[in-house]
Formats: structure tokens, sequence, C-alpha cells
């Protein structure tokens, strides 16, 4: 710091500077994760219900699309609270009922180089039955990449959004922006609900604004390298609607 430090958090960062880390960490941390608790509120009876597109859940998190989840248990629903909700996935066992989730991040699968050399086979998919082919022989890497490149659509943009709100009543949430210009365009061409991955926000702004839901998301670091952490981009993203 080339001048004296004027306000507090240039004396922090001074101090940083010249106390041993163990002095310093000692000085300014906190308990565990360090989050910041308020106190004098009645605690004795807790209700985190809320609800989301209408559904009541019984806290304000809901459980991110995660495919093939009958791989790790078959019976999936017994790994949730009854009343908790969780997105369903294109690649599920369960089928499509309550709300669609467009997942807009992934107009090709990344190339997954585990995948490639557990030659991954993609099991077979319930909501797709008889509405096309589910299974894809390849003996040349991952069987889940053939059959990714086989079915996802390239070409996807924002014309397909309207055209999905076009032929369905339900509610429609696009997962994977990352951009406050992404945000924007959905503002425009979208009325829905904010919906952000790591918490839920509907703010009375974001209804005037004409938003109606996007889920803030990177995938997971599963699609693209080097994409920024979703909870890095959450500012750029949300201000728009505030
Ligand atoms: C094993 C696994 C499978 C996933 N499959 C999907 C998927 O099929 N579709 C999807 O939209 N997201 C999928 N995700 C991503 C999650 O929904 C979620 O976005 C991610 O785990 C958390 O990252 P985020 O905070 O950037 O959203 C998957 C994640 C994991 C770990």
């Amino acid at each position: 710091m080339a001048s004296e430090p004027v306000n507090v958090n240039e004396f922090q960062e001074l101090a940083r500077k010249v106390l041993p880390k163990m002095y310093y960490d000692f000085y300014s941390g906190g308990a565990e994760d360090q989050l910041r608790p308020r106190v004098l509120i009645d605690v004795s009876r807790i209700n985190m219900s809320t609800t989301v597109l209408g559904y009541k859940i019984p806290a304000p998190i809901l459980i991110a699309p995660i495919s093939m989840h009958h791989v790790a248990q078959p019976e999936e629903r017994k790994l949730q609270p009854e009343r908790q909700r969780h997105v369903l996935l294109f690649v599920s066992n369960s089928t499509i009922e309550e709300a669609i989730v467009l997942t807009v991040d992934s107009p090709r699968l990344c190339r997954r180089e585990a995948d490639i050399k557990n030659k991954m086979i993609a099991p077979k998919i319930k909501n797709l039955e008889g509405l096309l082919k589910t299974e894809v022989d390849s003996d040349d890497g991952s069987n889940l990449e053939a059959y990714a490149n086989r079915t996802y659509d390239a070409s996807l943009c924002w014309k397909d959004i309207e055209w999905l709100k076009s032929i369905t009543s339900l509610p429609i949430l696009v997962k994977g922006i990352l951009t406050h210009e992404d945000g924007k365009t959905i503002t425009s061409s979208f009325n829905n609900f904010l919906l952000l991955c790591l918490l839920i926000i509907t703010t009375r702004k974001a209804v005037e604004a004409g938003v109606n839901g996007i889920v803030v998301s990177n995938h997971g670091g599963r699609q693209l390298d080097y994409a920024p952490p979703t909870i890095s981009v959450l500012d750029e993203v949300t201000i728009h609607f505030h």
C-alpha cells in the first residue's frame, strides 16, 4: 500500500501483510465457515418453507439436476425427503410432470476424458422411451458421448425458448446462465421468476422486470473448462434484476 491507510479495510490489509499469519488469523478469524448469524430473533419455531413457481417446498433448497441418479440409487425417490423438490433431468428415470428446466450450457457434451477411458455406458432413459432410440453402441470411446452427439442439438438458441413456451403451459426455467448479457436477453424474451442455483430469490423488482426463471450455473464445471465459478458471477447476473 503506497499511502497511509485511511479506512478499516486498508488497516486490515496492512495487518495481513505485517503480522505472522498465525496471529493475523487469530484476530480476523471466526467460527467454522464464518457465516454471519443474526441475534435476538425468536427461533423457538423455525419454518423455512417457501414456494417456488407455486410449489410449496420445506426449505429454499432444490436438488440440482443430476443425470443418471438411478445408477447410484435405483429407487431415486427414497433418496429425497418426501416433499422436497428436485429437478428432473432429460436423462432421468422419472417422467416429466411439473416443470421444464432447459439446460442451455450444453449444446454439445464436453470432452470428458474419464468417460472416454471408461467407455462410459449411458443407461436406458425412461423419459424418452418410445420417442427416440436411447441405446447407442460405440466401440470407440464413451457410449455416453456417442449418445449425446446424436441427440444434443448444437443449434439450440433463443428462438427455441419461444417455441417451447408456445407448446407448453408448464413453468420453464433456463439453466446455465453465467453473464448479465444472457440474463438480460431472458428478461426481454422470457417472463419468469429469478431462481439462483445456490439460493432462491424472488424479488418484487425481478417480477416487475418481467423475469420468469433462470438458474445461474456453470454446470459444476462439467461442461466448459475454465468457466467462472457460479458464485463469482451471481453479482454480475443478478445486479440487473435489483
Ligand atoms: C454427476 C453430475 C451429473 C450432472 N448432470 C447434469 C445434467 O444432466 N444436466 C444439468 O443441467 N446439470 C447437470 N449437472 C450439474 C448440476 O445440476 C449442477 O449445476 C452442478 O452440480 C452445480 O454447479 P453450479 O453451481 O454451477 O450449477 C450434473 C452434475 C453432476 C455432479
